[in-house]
């Protein structure tokens, strides 16, 4: 299941070779595009007609920050309009937040403010991105002031997943905020969460080191014991 992997991130790292690994989950009403966001940045694809996300999906990404290996795990889920809110799980050790709504559906916009809303109870602090999407639809729209990310002082872009507008700028974006928010959270809850990882790290390659001393150690066969 999904939420074993993130509960269990240094395993993740191993498997991947990754140095660190963030969680960034996509959040809006059903049918704004986020499934076709994540589509559109991970297999450079897009298929026009597709069913609704079912419940979760996760899809793992790796990529290089600052010379680090990233392993990204995104976070899709699907129909909030029909279940309202989140799973408190769904928002457990996020490190940004993609916040999509659809520029043709004014109500989409409106609900913005519920998303966030609902975020920041979970994570107070963890970068959160705006996005107004299916811009290919009428480019007009992008004239028109969307203030709500100004208002809260978030980054906002026009994209389409359609043909590809500034999705891999927000997604890189995402990425970068969320290393450095998951390097420098000043959040007391982050910061555990740090020092533990930090801890367990130490405590794995001590016990390498000491593997490879007790190989080093193992005692030579006597000539003639045989
Ligand atoms: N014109 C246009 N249509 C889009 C764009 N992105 C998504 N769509 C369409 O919008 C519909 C919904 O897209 P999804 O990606 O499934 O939406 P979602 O937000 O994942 O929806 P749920 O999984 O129900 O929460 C699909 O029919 C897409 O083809 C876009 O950039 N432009
Ligand atoms: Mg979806």
């Amino acid at each position: 299941m999904a939420g074993d992997a993130g509960e269990l991130p240094e395993l993740d790292l191993e498997k991947y070779d990754a140095d660190e690994c963030v969680k960034i989950i996509c959040l809006g009403d059903s049918a704004v595009g986020k499934s076709k966001l994540m589509e559109r940045f991970l297999m450079d694809g897009y298929r026009p007609q597709q069913l609704s996300t079912y419940a979760l999906t996760l899809y793992k990404y790796t990529t290089t920050v600052n010379g680090k290996t990233i392993l990204v795990d995104f976070w899709d889920t699907a129909g909030q309009e029909r279940f309202q809110s989140m799973h408190p799980s769904y928002y457990h050790k996020a490190h940004a937040c993609i916040m999509v709504f659809d520029v043709q559906r004014k109500i989409t916009y409106r609900n913005m403010a519920n998303w966030y809303k609902e975020l920041r109870d979970y994570r107070p602090e963890i970068p959160c991105l705006v996005v107004a999407n299916k811009i290919d639809a009428d480019m007009k729209v992008t004239q028109r002031s969307f203030n709500f990310a100004k208002k809260q002082g978030l980054p906002f872009y026009f994209v389409s997943a359609a043909d590809g507008t500034n999705v891999v700028k927000v997604f890189k974006d995402a990425i970068h905020r969320a290393v450095n928010y998951k390097q420098n959270s000043s959040d007391f809850m982050d910061e555990v969460m740090r020092e533990l990882e930090n801890f367990e790290l130490e405590q794995r390659e001590g016990n390498s080191e000491r593997d490879e001393e007790e190989e080093e150690e193992e005692p030579k066969e006597k000539p003639g014991s045989a």
